[in-house]
């Protein structure tokens, strides 16, 4: 019986959304979706909501590459925003890199990562996609609800169409749908999450988000992830909410997002601008694991 080389793995969090980091800048790693599915079982696997995959860049402007997987589906999807983070913590532990600063590639742009002072890092994650088409979404036939000018699309649950909702419709690279509630801790997340998620207007699936708005400087959120389920925390979901909270006129330019996990900094200045995300990383522990062999 063939016997495969252990692969060593870092296991890293960002407030709790966790991670299981493989160094690719060495030698090429091509997972299959159950061989992923493996490394993000909490049973089976090591467990994981998603995995990074560290790569070198693929073109001349960028210093790395970024792949990243849910763990749940093993499909490969646009960005992580706390795994950009963990990004960051990891080139600079592996002894991949020694500056504060670098370019990395993701499958459909370019962030910019900032190692700070005080060990948390800052994403440049570029400017926010609010282009239905591009993000997918599909609005024929429906009429959104403005505020401030901004679009509240209507979504019904399709198995129970009286059941409705209200989202901004956001991409940070990835899909979001966010919508208002009064008090997160409440939010029917388990009941809600799983049918927006997979809502045939979004023929990508969504992140949706459930956002409680504290003060214009403070808010609360939880996310039902795309191929992850809730996650303590969702750094892309935390943009698109502030993103999606500036536009409304419900939040100023800068505000605290508090997750299940901790607080992120979100700070946005509008449109032609980039979204800053300030948070922390965390390593917690580095192992081997020897992978079942690729069935698909
Ligand atoms: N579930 C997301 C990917 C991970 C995003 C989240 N963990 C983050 O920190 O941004 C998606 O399918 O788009």
């Amino acid at each position: 019986m063939t016997t495969r080389p252990p692969l060593p793995f870092t296991k890293m969090h960002g407030l709790g959304n966790d991670f299981v980091v493989f160094d690719a800048t060495r030698a090429p790693l091509a997972l299959s979706e159950d061989q992923l599915r493996f490394v993000g079982d909490r049973r089976f696997g090591i467990g994981a909501d998603q995995i990074l995959v560290v790569e070198r860049p693929q073109g001349p402007d960028a210093d790395f590459r970024y792949r990243i997987f849910n763990g749940a589906t093993g499909e490969e999807v646009e960005h992580c925003g706390n795994g950009a983070r963990c990004f960051m913590r990891f080139v600079r532990e592996q002894g991949l890199t020694d500056r504060d600063e670098v370019r990395v590639e993701t499958m459909n742009n370019r962030i910019v990562l900032r190692m700070q002072a005080d060990g948390r890092v800052t994403v440049d994650m570029n400017q926010p996609i609010l282009e239905l088409e591009r993000v997918p979404f599909d609005p024929s036939g429906l009429q959104p609800r403005l505020e401030n000018g901004a679009e509240l699309w209507p979504l019904a649950n399709p198995a129970a169409p009286q059941e409705q909702v209200e989202v901004a419709v956001v991409s940070m690279g990835n899909p979001h749908a966010v919508q208002r509630v009064d008090d997160v801790d409440t939010a029917p997340v388990a009941q809600v999450g799983p049918w927006v998620e997979s809502h045939p207007r979004f023929p990508r699936k969504v992140n949706a988000g459930f956002l409680q708005v504290v003060a214009r400087d403070r808010v609360r959120l939880r996310v039902f992830e795309r191929g992850a389920g809730e996650t303590l925390a969702c750094g892309t979901g935390a943009c698109a909410a502030v993103v999606a909270g500036i536009r409304l006129g419900w939040l100023d330019a800068r505000v605290d997002v508090e997750t299940r996990g901790g607080e992120l900094t979100i700070e946005w200045d509008g449109p032609g601008s980039s979204v800053r995300m300030t948070g922390p990383a965390v390593t917690v522990f580095q192992g081997e694991v020897v992978l079942p062999a690729a069935s698909c």
